[in-house]
């Protein structure tokens, strides 16, 4: 695994979020975007070389609904830089690490992503990325 790619923080209401955390870090949101298939509206934000995610849910089916009920606004997951997801799904697979989805999928910012459940990885949801070569989006 390589770098820290994004900190998600899970929030109830992205503008009010947004404004909350450019005036936070001394930056503006410099791009949103929308994953139904995760069933979030995300806002990124710079603070230095590092990225953080801002997820509200658009649907209460949404994972991040079902946290902020349950834990309400705050970290939600760490997402680590991948070179070859396929083969650090199957790696950790091997290690006895318990994945949320068999294969990559596409998830915000032209990443394809990875879930481990929190459970088998100390309480702390992950995500791996991989970003998505230019000639095969
Ligand atoms: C925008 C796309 C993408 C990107 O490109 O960056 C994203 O980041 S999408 C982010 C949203 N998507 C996901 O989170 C997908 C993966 N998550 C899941 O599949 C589920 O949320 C889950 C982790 C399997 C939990 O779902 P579920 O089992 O239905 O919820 P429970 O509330 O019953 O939780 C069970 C258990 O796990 C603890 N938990 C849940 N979420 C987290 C979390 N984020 N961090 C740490 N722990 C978490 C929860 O507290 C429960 O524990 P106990 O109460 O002790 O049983
Ligand atoms: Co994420």
């Amino acid at each position: 695994m390589n770098k820290i790619e994004h900190i998600g923080i899970a929030v109830n209401d992205l503008t009010a979020s947004g404004s909350l955390y450019e005036k936070l870090l001394n930056t503006t949101i410099y791009k949103t975007e929308d994953v139904p298939s995760e069933y979030v509206k995300t806002a990124f934000l710079h603070s230095g070389p590092n990225k953080i995610e801002l997820l509200e849910a658009s649907d209460e089916n949404s994972p991040i609904a079902k946290f902020l009920t349950k834990k309400g606004e705050g970290i939600h997951h760490i997402a680590f830089e991948v070179d070859d997801i396929k083969a650090e799904m199957a790696r950790l697979k091997s290690e006895g690490f318990v994945l949320l989805n068999e294969e990559p999928k596409r998830g915000a910012d032209n990443k394809l992503v990875c879930f481990v459940h929190p459970k088998s990885a100390g309480g702390v949801l992950v995500e791996l990325c991989q970003e998505i070569a230019f000639n095969s989006r």
